[in-house]
């Protein structure tokens, strides 16, 4: 089995990040995980939680080696003011951006085979001045990508959303038919280049109830959606009609197919939530770069408590190394 280097970013340092990073780490691993981060503040939270930590210099020269028990990489940015666990503080906005820039271009230059991030606080990136809407739409302009579309998958179950972090005001004029032609291309070649579909079968959401039901309930299925499909599936895609999107999340549809494309972040991520939360991974599709996170935010309240659970940031991880693998057997860079 190959080995890969993955760069690993604790988010927010007042959330559970930190603590998922050093409770992951107890087990070791069996790829290289290098913590992007401020080695103070990880031993900090080492000590909140009671838990062992040996904090390894990264070096880009080394070997690369899997990560031994109890140990974890650290590829130090420094912060600025020390963290209070659970408590945001607006002057690292900065430090968090950091860490997310030194890790993209670590991947963009293949010194790490992938990024991981854990949540960060949108909220107070922006009270610190700073217009931010996620990591998906934040790493779109750091890895000068065209467009990327947000997927989490869990088990059974893959959702990728054509619209992100919007006011659902704004949803229905942000679905044109140059966007939906462009996530559904970058969903359908992601899908063979990272997880090996070569025929992915994707179903579509409509966006209104009943996918509009033959135009009276809202005609974008008719004027935006149909089309794109139409044009699609001539060159190949094996695309579902808009299908309602309250009868599409039942067995029937989805054994037979490998991802959904809801239209917005509510239509599509509370099923997937509810079907896997803790086991889940949130994948930015369409990069140069492979990226994963964590299905969950920042959970103040948890913050040091030891009661974070760290299922999907592990998931994500695993993720992480399982999709440089099959770019790797494909000769994708
Ligand atoms: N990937 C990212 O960076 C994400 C960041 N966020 C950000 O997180 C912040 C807080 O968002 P919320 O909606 O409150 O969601 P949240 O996921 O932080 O918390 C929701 C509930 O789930 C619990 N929870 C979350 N993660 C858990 C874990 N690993 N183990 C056990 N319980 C857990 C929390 O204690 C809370 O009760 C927001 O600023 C949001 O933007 C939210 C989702 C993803
Ligand atoms: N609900 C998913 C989410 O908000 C994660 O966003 P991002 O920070 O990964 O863009």
């Amino acid at each position: 089995m190959s080995i890969y280097r993955l760069a690993l970013t604790p988010g927010e340092p007042a959330g559970i990040g930190p603590d998922l990073c050093i409770q992951i780490a107890q087990q070791g691993h069996p790829h290289q995980l290098v913590a992007i981060a401020d080695p103070r503040l990880l031993e900090a939270r080492a000590q909140q939680l009671n838990l062992p930590i040996k904090l390894l210099s990264y070096e880009p020269d080394q070997p690369i080696t899997a990560t031994p028990p109890g140990c974890l990489w650290v590829d130090t940015v420094p912060m600025k003011h020390t963290s209070i666990a659970g408590q945001l503080d607006s002057r690292n906005a900065q430090y968090v951006l950091d860490t997310l820039s030194r890790a993209t271009s670590g991947c963009l230059s293949n010194e790490f085979s992938a990024l991981v991030t854990a949540p960060v606080h949108k909220g107070i990136i922006n009270d610190a001045g700073i217009q931010f809407s996620g990591h998906t739409e934040f790493l779109e302009q750091l890895t000068g990508s065209d467009k990327v579309v947000m997927m989490l998958a869990t088990k059974g179950l893959r959702v990728a959303l054509a619209t992100t972090h919007l006011p659902l005001s704004e949803v229905p004029k942000a679905i044109t038919q140059p966007l939906l032609e462009q996530v559904l291309e970058v969903l359908h070649r992601d899908l063979q280049r990272s997880f090996g579909l070569d025929n992915p079968r994707i179903l579509i959401a409509g966006l209104n109830p009943h996918a509009g039901e033959g135009g009276h309930m809202g005609h974008e299925e008719i004027d935006t959606i149909q089309p794109v499909i139409n044009r699609l599936r001539q060159q190949g895609l094996n695309l579902s009609d808009p299908l309602p999107a309250d009868t599409l999340f039942n067995q029937k549809y989805l054994e037979s197919a490998d991802a959904v494309l809801a239209m917005y972040h509510d239509q599509g991520l509370p099923v997937l939530k509810y079907k896997g939360f803790g086991q889940a991974v949130n994948i930015t599709l369409g990069m140069p770069i492979i990226r994963t996170s964590v299905d969950h935010g920042t959970a103040l309240d948890l913050t040091a408590t030891g009661q974070a659970d760290s299922g999907s940031l592990l998931t994500a991880i695993n993720y992480a190394a399982f999709m440089a693998g099959n770019r790797n057997n494909r000769n994708i860079q």
